[in-house]
């Protein structure tokens, strides 16, 4: 059988896609080591990649070539503007990060970087540009939380219990497979579109988990 073009394409990013899905963030947010500081650091950045992606997903609304598919995007933007949006603003109220306290910390490079490709993602209109980065947010974000273990033996707090739930419950596999058979369909027709915006949002990937290490909050206490 030939190997789908979803398959495909992660083949061809599957070191940068090994790193991030094994990287010591997960690694660490499992068995609850990870520091307060890294952990607040990556949401106040994460909270930024939201705006941007949520915006991609209406460039997907726009894009899809099918009202099917249409319908399924418009059901996930309501998931990512409900529970995920009610995480991010519960996680900052556990940690003390104001409105202002976060304003005053800058984009990472990471941060400017995945503004960058969904602004540019938006821009082109094309479904297998857009589909090529949401694919690779999805799917990765799949990856790295199934290894997580059995809810008995991860840690207490919400802040890390409910990020990995929201990236491994059913509705979020079926996003993936729903993301997945779309660029088997559409990607082969458009394969430059979509490597170029896959390969760079694998990157971005990788970058974004390091650079939450690099640039943690300080003084942070909850
Ligand atoms: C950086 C990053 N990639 C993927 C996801 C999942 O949408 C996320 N929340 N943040």
């Amino acid at each position: 059988m030939t190997e789908k073009f979803s398959e495909v394409l992660r083949e061809e990013n599957i070191e940068e896609w090994h790193k991030t899905i094994n990287h010591r963030f997960s690694k660490e947010l499992f068995d609850g080591t990870i520091a307060d500081g890294v952990m607040a650091g990556y949401l106040v950045q994460d909270y930024r990649f939201q705006d941007g992606f949520i915006a991609l997903l209406g460039a997907a609304i726009v894009s899809a070539d099918d009202p099917q598919a249409r319908l399924r995007f418009a059901r996930f933007v309501g998931e990512v503007a409900g529970d995920e949006h009610t995480y991010f603003v519960k996680s900052f109220e556990a940690f003390h990060l104001s409105a202002a306290d976060r304003e005053a910390i800058p984009d990472t490079s990471a941060t400017a970087s995945f503004k960058k490709i969904f602004k540019e993602a938006t821009d082109t209109r094309n479904y297998a540009a857009v589909l090529g980065v949401l694919l690779v947010t999805e799917w990765i974000y799949k990856d790295w939380a199934a290894q997580a273990p059995v809810p008995a033996e991860r840690p207490q707090s919400f802040i890390y219990t409910e990020w990995i739930e929201l990236h491994e419950y059913q509705g979020f596999l079926d996003i993936v497979k729903f993301l997945r058979s779309e660029m088997d369909r559409v990607g082969v027709a458009d394969q430059a579109m979509a490597r170029k915006y896959f390969k760079t949002t694998v990157d971005a990937e990788v970058d974004f988990f390091n650079s939450s290490y690099a640039a943690p909050i300080e003084g942070i206490e909850r």
